[in-house]
């Protein structure tokens, strides 16, 4: 569960406000977050793992205050991040993956052999010596997810992962996403996928400008485009 509790977001020493003060509680399994650019989509989920703070109220995921225990949401909240080149940070697939492992495996050769398996599950195996620079912006996509999923977060918060996908891998990571048994926020430009949410946000100039079932809030987003 995720609570935003009249939370809002400022910026600089003018306090432009970048998130009106935002009330709403998220319990749904597939929660999608759609606006124009610019709208503050990135920055609501970014308060969800304490990425960013609320300048006014508090976010709560799973009764935990996003400001007081930053660390230990972020360690229950996996984000996946548009550009996977901002999160992907090791040499090799392999080593990210282990990355993501270093607090259930101690052991160097465990983690190793953990992350390999990992990479299997993903369909990934064969990349898993592969320099990161070297892979192609799909597979480095289905990488980041990869990692960010075997760290097994409570929730998965993913802003605009499909953005840089060809058909093939947009599919192949929205299923992904939708196989999860994890709740799971979804930033997305992407309607096909918006659609399939249980429940759809639509943030227009900062704040809240629908909320509710994916047709009726797309529709609304039709008329302001
Ligand atoms: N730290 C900051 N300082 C100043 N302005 C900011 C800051 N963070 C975000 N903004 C501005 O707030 C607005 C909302 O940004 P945000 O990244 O949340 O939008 P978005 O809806 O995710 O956009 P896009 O679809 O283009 O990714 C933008 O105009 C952005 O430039």
């Amino acid at each position: 569960m995720i609570e935003f509790d009249a939370a809002g977001v400022t910026a600089g020493e003018e306090a432009t406000v970048i998130l009106e003060p935002l009330t709403v509680t998220l319990t749904e399994a597939r929660v999608g977050v759609i606006g124009a650019n610019g709208s503050g989509k990135s920055t609501l989920a970014r308060l969800i793992n304490g990425l960013v703070e609320p300048s006014t109220g508090a976010v709560r995921v799973r009764g935990l205050d996003t400001r007081q225990r930053g660390s230990v949401v972020r360690q229950q909240v996996g984000f996946v991040f548009t550009d996977p080149a901002s999160q992907l940070v090791m040499p090799t697939a392999v080593e990210d993956v282990a990355l993501s492992l270093r607090r259930r495996h101690k052991r160097r050769a465990e983690r190793h052999r953990a992350a390999l398996e990992v990479l299997g599950r993903f369909g990934l195996a064969e990349l898993a010596d592969r320099s990161v620079h070297t892979l192609s912006g799909g597979q480095r996509q289905l990488l980041a997810l990869a990692a960010v999923l075997a760290a097994e977060p409570s929730i998965v918060v993913a802003d605009e992962p499909t953005t840089l996908l060809d058909l093939r891998n947009t599919r192949r990571v929205a299923d992904l996403l939708w196989g999860l048994e994890q709740q799971l926020v979804l930033v997305t430009h992407d309607l096909e996928l918006a659609a399939r949410c249980e429940r759809l946000l639509l943030v227009e100039n900062g704040r809240i400008e629908a909320d509710g079932r994916p047709a009726e809030v797309i529709a609304r987003y039709r008329e302001l485009a």
